[in-house]
């Protein structure tokens, strides 16, 4: 699929923490309020991410009709959305908490309402705190994708960096 991100040089191979979910299970350490993948949230993508082998992850999402762009077709904001948990998700296999720095989507097909997306997943590596992971997006033929990414996360403390926005959080009712 063709793309214009372009990876650093230098980038390591980076290690799956020895107690990260195990393979087949799902990542589930988030909070039930997350647009991306909360039970509770009052819009949301639901997307529910399972750990593959290594620092691999899959991962499923129902296009609804709220999420209708284009007529009959998602929005690309909604894909983007989607691939921006998936690969945000991805890190706790390494136990390290991140934020998105940089996100770049590759639209191949459109994608109609009603489908079913697969993503696939894997981290790449990192440099520092950088850790970069790829993915990609069929409606169940992995070798016709129907949309692409890569995404640059950073490595947070989790307090510090949520610190001033706490008390705007929302909570299940
Ligand atoms: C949604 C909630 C997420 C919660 C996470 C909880 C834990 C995980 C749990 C469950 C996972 C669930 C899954 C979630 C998935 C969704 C993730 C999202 O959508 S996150 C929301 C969108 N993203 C932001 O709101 C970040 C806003 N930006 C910032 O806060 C800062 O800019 C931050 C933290 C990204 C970096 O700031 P600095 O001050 O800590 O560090 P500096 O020095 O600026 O950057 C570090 C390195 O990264 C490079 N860098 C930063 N941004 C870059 C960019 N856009 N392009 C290229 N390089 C970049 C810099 O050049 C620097 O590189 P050099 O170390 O000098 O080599």
């Amino acid at each position: 699929m063709k793309t214009s991100f372009v990876l650093p040089t230098g980038i390591e191979p980076l290690t799956r923490h020895p107690n990260a979910t195990r393979p087949g299970q799902k990542i589930d350490l988030h909070h039930s309020m997350c647009y991306g993948c909360g039970a509770d949230a009052e819009v949301g993508l639901r997307i529910a991410v399972t750990a593959g082998e290594g620092l691999t992850a899959t991962a499923t999402m129902q296009v609804e009709n709220w999420m209708q762009g284009g007529p009959g077709v998602i929005h690309g904001g909604v894909l983007s959305g989607a691939f921006d948990e998936v690969m945000g998700t991805v890190p706790l296999l390494l136990r390290r908490p991140v934020v998105t720095g940089h996100l770049a989507i590759d639209y191949a097909k459109p994608i109609p309402l009603g489908s079913t997306v697969h993503f696939g997943c894997e981290i790449i590596g990192g440099i520092g705190r950088k850790i970069y992971t790829r993915s990609y997006a069929h409606l169940g033929d992995p070798d016709a994708p129907v949309a692409g990414a890569h995404a640059l996360f950073i490595v947070i403390d989790l307090e510090q960096h949520f610190a001033d926005y706490r008390d705007k959080a929302v909570h299940p009712s």
